[in-house]
């Protein structure tokens, strides 16, 4: 049976993931992989349903847990109409967004725990968990500076949190780091959008090769 690799990109607001993730495609495509890329949550109608009530702004009555279940649902039905299907085909699938984001975000920054978070997130994705990582670190400082730059790019309800709770979704992203140091890799985000974009594909490149 043909198998993809299923490879996802982590990182606080504003660090350049979409936009890398378009530039790798595109490269990979070049090289002849079949590459989709796709995002979190969305991807797929429901999710994407999901995503606008997650993050509407208004909706600031919205409970930590009930956060947490939702990002885990639109992930659930995500991963089920879209994701496995690619990687059947033997696609590489580049996912904006995965599960390391509900542990960083809703686990460490909201503070319900990173393996409590873990445990309702099994659920959802059983065993699946990503090839690879690339985490782009950047101060929250600098990729919210970039956002409110960033011409059509509506301000969801999590970029409002305050500054705090951005600088605990880098630090909680950094203790992923220690605990999956073989499928974690981190780049500077804060590179040039090249450099960064080079750095990126040449890890999945790595991974590539060694399949
Ligand atoms: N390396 C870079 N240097 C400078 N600007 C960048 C770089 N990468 C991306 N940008 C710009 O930063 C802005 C945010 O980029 P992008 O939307 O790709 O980030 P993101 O990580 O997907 O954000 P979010 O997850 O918060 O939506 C865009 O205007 C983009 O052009
Ligand atoms: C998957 C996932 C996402 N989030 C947060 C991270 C961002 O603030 C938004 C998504 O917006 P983006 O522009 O597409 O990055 O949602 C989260 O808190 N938990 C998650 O599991």
């Amino acid at each position: 049976m043909k198998k993809g690799l299923f490879i996802t990109i982590e990182g606080p607001e504003g660090a350049g993931k979409s936009t890398a993730a378009t530039l790798i495609a595109e490269k990979l495509r070049i090289e002849g992989y079949d590459t989709i890329i796709t995002r979190e949550p969305g991807g797929i109608d429901i999710a994407e349903q999901i995503r606008r009530v997650i993050l509407e702004p208004g909706n600031t009555a919205m409970d930590p847990r009930t956060e947490a279940l939702l990002y885990a649902a639109a992930r659930r039905q995500h991963l089920v109409e879209k994701v496995r299907p690619a990687l059947k085909d033997g696609s590489i699938v580049l996912c904006d967004r995965f599960v390391d984001s509900s542990l960083a975000y809703q686990g460490y920054a909201r503070g319900l725990g990173i393996d409590e978070v873990y445990k309702i997130n099994e659920f959802a994705i059983e065993t699946m968990m990503p090839d690879l990582t690339i985490y782009f670190d950047i101060a929250p400082e600098e990729g919210l500076a970039r956002i409110e730059k960033h011409q059509g790019r509506e301000i969801n309800r999590l970029d409002l949190e305050e500054l705090d709770f951005h600088h605990r979704v880098r630090e909680g992203y950094q203790l992923l780091l220690g605990r999956f140091p073989n499928r974690i890799q981190k780049i500077d985000a804060s590179l040039d959008l090249k450099e960064v974009v080079e750095e990126a594909f040449s890890k999945i490149k790595k991974l590539l090769v060694s399949n």
